[in-house]
């Protein structure tokens, strides 16, 4: 494949979870051994992906709850710090980056973009993660929750994200999962890009995209459409396979 393509002063900021990599298995692995061991029966997997995205404490209480406990917000409360630990030593055993998404970071970023992680995990998961997976060098920073004043679907996240790497929110697209990206994107007013294949209660299509990605091979194509405008795109993006 070839790719010409000017994206200079460009910033594209990637939600982690859902969209960049399919960390799923390993979420629901932590929330599961801990249930285990605690004598509760395991979260079925379709029970637990499509709410990825409301977080991790979330997930572990929504396990507790399904699986019968009295007092899930307690009982989270008390078993959170062993869940964290638990995924922390497991957080890459089965978790992998999404199928094409390595290429196409590598041609956005020698196309001159700049690359940040706008993650609502926290940061050193979101760099244990990434590191783990080969992926930390392609980012020029990692945001996650605690990094910022206010989380996503808050801009200030998207906004701090993107001065952390020093880009400009004018030359910035959003490219995420889930109704908390899609949030950010409008409160900052950037594009936005949604995958149609991770961690979302409401489907990827109805959150309204600029544009809803079926996958990565398609995501230099698009980001080149959204900055460059229709107009700009032939010219300046050749493919060939
Ligand atoms: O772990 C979470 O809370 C969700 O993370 P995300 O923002 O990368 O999807
Ligand atoms: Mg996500």
């Amino acid at each position: 494949m070839t790719n010409l393509i000017a994206l200079n002063g460009a910033t594209i900021a990637f939600d982690l979870d859902g969209t960049l990599v399919e960390s799923a298995p390993d979420l629901i692995g932590a929330v599961n051994a801990i249930l285990i061991t605690e004598g509760f029966k395991p979260l079925a997997y379709d029970e637990g992906r499509p709410f990825i995205s409301r977080g991790a404490r979330w997930l572990l209480q929504w396990g507790l709850e399904i699986a019968g406990e009295q007092d899930p917000a307690a009982r989270t409360a008390a078993l959170f710090g062993r869940f964290i630990n638990y995924y922390s030593d497991h957080i890459a055993d089965e978790s992998l980056p999404f199928p094409g998404v390595i290429d196409a970071l590598k041609v956005l970023k020698a196309a001159g973009a700049k690359l940040v992680v706008c993650t609502n995990k926290p940061t050193d998961l979101s760099r244990s993660l990434l590191t783990k997976l080969d992926m930390a060098g392609l980012f020029e920073g990692v945001v996650g929750i605690d990094s910022v004043t206010a989380a996503k679907p808050s801009a200030a996240h998207l906004i701090e994200a993107v001065e952390a790497v020093g880009g400009d929110l004018a030359r910035t697209i959003m490219v995420g999962d889930a109704g908390t990206d899609a949030g950010a994107a409008r409160a900052a007013g950037t594009p936005l890009i949604l995958v149609d294949f991770g961690y979302t209660e409401i489907p990827a299509v109805e959150l309204a995209p600029d544009i809803l990605l079926h996958h990565f091979d398609d995501l230099v194509g698009a980001c080149a459409a959204l900055l460059n405008g229709p107009r700009s795109v032939n010219p300046l993006y050749e493919t060939t396979t």
